[in-house]
């Protein structure tokens, strides 16, 4: 069985492009970094901006269909450029990560992270590569991807940040942002949200400067068949919205959702109705929607409203569109708080909660990488490892071994999308899986009728047919069957021994396939090998002679 070595192309087929040479900065020339200077500027100008080249040239590739552009398909190509510089290596050193390290920085720039979470990140993984301890079976680069993926996961916050509740009264949202952000659209879609909960929902038109942001509303509300409570512009916010709440306790409704003036830029007069409403209504969120397309600039605003008003989150809309991801990178570290949504299209059910470790994935496209990764770190732990080594090496294989093995191997088996890329597993058919999985039910009804003592001593099975017997009547197997299976571990033995020198090397899960094959020895042969199954049945038949019996 050859070890071959993973090959990382999982990703979708958008981000395999190669990258022309030059096209990063073509695409997006050098940013400046100049955090909140500059925010308010770039938050306006980017949400009305025309659509970039990229973005024209792959719609016109789409022969008149609109091709959405591959969410952090440059991100993603940026960084693969990383896990190619460690193709052939060993292991990670301190000066073989230099080139991938410069590669992911160099990516996050160009997907607009604002440098000072750049400098941290990096400076994290890197220490992270160096003190990783070597995963049998998994490549240096699969390994830098996982740590890449924890740490991104970490740096968008970790965990799902849900909606909070109030415990009595209405929940009341607030939502706050500049215009043309998508607040309006997702009020509607947050009562959309809210209603597939089960939860009754009203919405209040608090915008007064502009009566067709009330008419939107008021459409969209219908659309999504939740009340819209307005006053028109003829009463201020902190009035509107503190009726409002008295109108949805009357009528006990669940969860309002307030949409209120968004301004081109931000402004006193704007800060001092958002803190007239909160202080209104006590609200039990306040949300800052944000447009993705803004970068790191969505991440100052938050951090601005968080300063100015008090906010428990934020909602990033339009990552269906252009999005190099900087926002969804950035939020959280930038501003302490949480992206609870995000916003992928114009339609109603197009709002979803923001799940880091999803959006990492989306950002690495190696789903198939890291199952990959964790599996074989939850299988192959170290520790596990040599520990397996010594009692190979003094010869004391048991059926606790055994059966660890074997479920090792069914472990990973189940995992039949990621079996081709289990090196040393990728002649392994599925049906051969199935097959393991079978048998190890099988063996493991026999071992679980073994006392502590036999797993431990198979020798005392191997002696006494008495013992035999009584495990095959508890096991509801036949004596023949027990026999097979102590004579197996004792072939088992042998071969884990021959085993030893790969298992010392670098070779990936060594002696897997001999698992396979043993624990599927007694199954049908493949077509064509009848005459090796022969042979086989008749070395085996001579060990199971050699089983001596009482
Ligand atoms: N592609 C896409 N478009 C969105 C998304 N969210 C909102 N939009 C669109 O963005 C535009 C502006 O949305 P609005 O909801 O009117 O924005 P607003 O922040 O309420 O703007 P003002 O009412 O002017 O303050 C509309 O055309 C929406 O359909 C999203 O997630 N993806």
């Amino acid at each position: 069985m050859e070890a071959t070595a993973l090959t990382l192309s999982s990703r979708p087929a958008a981000a395999s492009r190669s990258p022309a040479k030059g096209t990063f900065a073509s695409l997006h020339p050098r940013r400046r970094f100049s955090a909140h200077a500059v925010h308010l500027r770039a938050a306006q100008s980017a949400s009305l901006r025309a659509p970039s080249p990229g973005a024209r040239r792959r719609r016109r590739r789409g022969s008149g269909l609109v091709v959405r552009a591959e969410m952090f398909g440059q991100l993603t190509t940026g960084l693969e450029s990383a896990w190619n510089k460690l193709r052939g290596v060993d292991v990670l050193t301190k000066e073989n990560i230099v080139e991938p390290m410069r590669d992911i920085r160099r990516a996050l720039l160009e997907a607009d992270v604002s440098l000072p979470v750049v400098r941290r990140f990096v400076s994290s993984i890197s220490e992270k590569a160096l003190g990783s301890d070597l995963i049998r079976g998994v490549r240096p680069e699969q390994q830098l991807v996982k740590i890449v993926h924890d740490e991104l996961v970490q740096l968008m916050g970790g965990e799902v940040s849900d909606l909070v509740f109030a415990k009595s009264g209405p929940t009341v949202i607030l939502l706050a942002g500049l215009q043309g952000v998508g607040k309006t659209t997702v009020c509607a879609k947050l009562a959309f949200y809210l209603k597939k909960l089960g939860k009754s929902c009203m919405l209040v038109a608090a915008d007064v400067y502009r009566p067709a942001a009330i008419d939107q509303l008021t459409i969209l509300g219908e659309q999504v068949g939740v009340p819209v409570y307005s006053e028109r512009t003829e009463a201020k916010p902190a009035q509107i919205t503190k009726n409002a709440v008295e109108e949805a306790k009357r009528k006990n409704i669940d969860a309002i959702v307030m949409d209120t003036a968004g301004r081109l830029q931000i402004d006193k007069s704007m800060m001092v109705e958002l803190k007239e409403v909160k202080k209104a209504v006590n609200p039990t969120e306040v949300l800052l929607v944000v447009d993705a397309m803004t970068g790191q600039e969505a991440a100052a605003l938050v951090t601005t409203f968080n300063i100015e008003i008090g906010i428990t989150g934020a909602i990033l809309t339009k990552l269906d569109g252009d999005s190099r991801g900087g926002a969804a990178l950035s939020v959280k570290e930038v501003s302490g708080k949480p992206i609870k949504f995000v916003g992928r299209g114009e339609r109603m059910e197009d709002l979803e909660l923001f799940y880091p470790d999803r959006m990492a994935q989306r950002v690495l496209g190696m789903g198939d990488v890291l199952s990959f990764v964790e599996k074989a770190q939850e299988v192959m732990r170290q520790e596990d490892a040599v520990e397996l080594q010594k009692k190979i090496m003094s010869a004391k294989f048991d059926f606790n071994d055994f059966l660890k093995q074997s479920q090792n191997v069914a472990k990973m088996g189940s995992m039949s999308r990621v079996v081709g890329m289990i090196p040393g597993m990728n002649k392994v058919t599925p049906a051969q899986i199935r097959e393991a999985e079978k048998r190890l039910a099988f063996v493991e009804s026999m071992i679980n009728a073994m006392t502590a003592e036999e797993r431990e001593k198979p020798e005392l099975l191997a002696e006494s047919r008495d013992r035999r017997i009584r495990v095959a009547e508890e096991s509801g197997k036949s004596e023949h069957e027990v026999s097979q299976l102590v004579a197996q571990l004792f072939q088992m033995r042998a071969q884990m021994q021959k085993l030893m020198g790969v298992m010392t090397g670098q070779e990936a899960l060594p002696g897997m396939g001999n698992l396979m094959e043993s624990l599927n020895a007694d199954e049908k042969a493949p077509p064509g090998t009848a005459r090796r199954k022969r042979r086989h049945s008749k070395t085996r038949q001579r060990e199971l002679d050699a089983v001596p019996s009482s």
